[in-house]
Formats: structure tokens, sequence, C-alpha cells
């Protein structure tokens, strides 16, 4: 399934396993249609990569601010085996994209994270959005409104040539602000955005409806 398609489909984490299954699956499915054991093999074994990362998140009521449920995505790095696990299912979650990127653009500051190690792994460049005021040379900047606050972001000219397929990561989609301001920065360099890809939804909030229907993933989704 294409991630245009797996969007419109607005998956739960249990479609997005399924999901996995399938493009695992896609060379090889046999004569009679039935998905090969090693295929089910890995949905199951992914399938238990997202119970693990999701229990491994830490929830925090009224922080920064009265009102919000934070969660924080720290622990999945304190064990190097879940870090990991993290990153081989990242690795498969970009296959649900019908391209590879050239890019891998990181939010300002989780987005970093995980960005570089994913790009890596993608034999892509990573570039950074950074909150305003953070990096030397001309840039261009956005502002946007997120789940508690307003901010700025920043992108140094020239980090993405024209033409160039751009995959934004980061953490969390909440409102979808910090998101939509950085796909806008992107394409303001002559980017052409190819998708947006999370760890963490929360679908709730509807951020989805922000990022003006570019193809996007996310590995995990909470509603609390
Ligand atoms: O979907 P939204 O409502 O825009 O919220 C999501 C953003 O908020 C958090 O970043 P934050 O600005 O708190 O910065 P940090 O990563 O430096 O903590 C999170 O890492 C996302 O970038
Ligand atoms: N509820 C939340 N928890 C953690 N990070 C966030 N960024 C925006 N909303 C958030």
């Amino acid at each position: 399934m294409s991630a245009s398609a797996a969007q419109s489909a607005a998956p739960t984490s249990t479609d997005q396993t399924s999901v996995n299954a399938a493009v695992l699956a896609t060379s090889t499915y046999d004569a009679s249609g039935r998905q090969p054991a090693a295929a089910a093999a890995s949905a199951a074994e992914l399938a238990s990569t997202k119970i693990t990362l999701l229990s491994s998140l830490g929830h925090f009521p009224d922080f920064p601010i009265p009102g919000i449920h934070f969660i924080d995505i720290l622990p999945l790095f304190q064990d190097p085996a879940v870090h990991n696990s993290l990153l081989r299912a990242l690795e498969l979650q970009v296959l649900e994209f019908s391209e590879k990127p050239d890019v891998v653009v990181g939010l300002d500051a989780r987005g970093f994270l995980f960005g570089p190690s994913l790009a890596l792994r993608l034999n892509a460049s990573f570039v950074p959005v950074r909150k305003q005021g953070k990096m030397p040379g001309p840039c261009v900047t956005a502002s946007y409104e997120k789940e508690y606050g307003t901010d700025f972001f920043q992108m140094q000219e020239g980090s993405v040539k024209p033409g160039q397929k751009v995959l934004v990561v980061d953490d969390i989609i909440a409102t979808g602000g910090s998101a939509a301001a950085a796909g806008k920065l992107v394409k303001q360099l002559g980017g052409e955005l190819m998708g947006y890809l999370f760890i963490l939804e929360i679908p709730v909030l509807d951020g989805r409806s922000k990022l003006g229907g570019v193809p996007t993933v996310t590995l995990l989704e909470t509603n609390e």
C-alpha cells in the first residue's frame, strides 16, 4: 500500500501492523495469495516491537503547563535494544512511502534524537530544522503554533536542493503546527515534500489535518 493510500485510510496502530505485513510481503506472496511464514513472522515481530515501544513511553500530566498530558519519548533511547528496535521499525515504516528520500529533515529538538541515525540507514542526507536564532548564515523562517505555545522554525538556505525528495521526521505529531511549518520551509527551499514520519501520533488532536494531504505515517498512536 502506498503512503497516500495508508493516509486516506487513516490507519490505527493495529491497521498499520497489517499494512507493514503487506509491505514486507509484497514481493513474496505465494501462488495461492497466502502470506509466507517469513513475512508473517516479520509482521508479528513488528507488532511485538510496537507493544514494547508503547510500554516504554513516559506519561506526565500537567507538563509543561496545566492541562497538557505530556508523553515522554526519552526512555526509548535508554535501552540499546529498545533504541535499535525503534530504528528498525522506523526503517520499515519508510517502506510505506512510494519513493525513497534524498533528505531526512528532523525537527528541533527531539527529531534530532533519531533523524540522523535513520538518515544513515536510508543512505540519505540529514538536515535540521531549528528554533529561531540557533544557526548561522541566511535562513528561511516560519512561525507556528503547537499544543503548548507559539514558536519560530528556521532552515539554512541551500540545506535542501531544489527537487530533492524530503521526508520530515519528528517524535510526536500533536496539533501538527510544528510539522506543517517545517513542510512549508522545505517547500520554500525548493524541496519536494514526499512525506512525514512520526514515532507517535495523538489522533484526538487531528494534527494530520494541517499537513495538506502530504503522505503521513506514524509508528504508534495514543489518545491519552
Ligand atoms: O504537533 P505540535 O502541536 O506542533 O507539537 C509537536 C511538537 O512539540 C514538541 O516539540 P517542542 O516544541 O516541545 O520542542 P522540543 O522538541 O525542543 O521539546 C514535539 O517534539 C514536536 O516537535
Ligand atoms: N502532549 C505532548 N507530549 C509530548 N510532546 C508534545 N509535543 C506537543 N504535544 C506534546
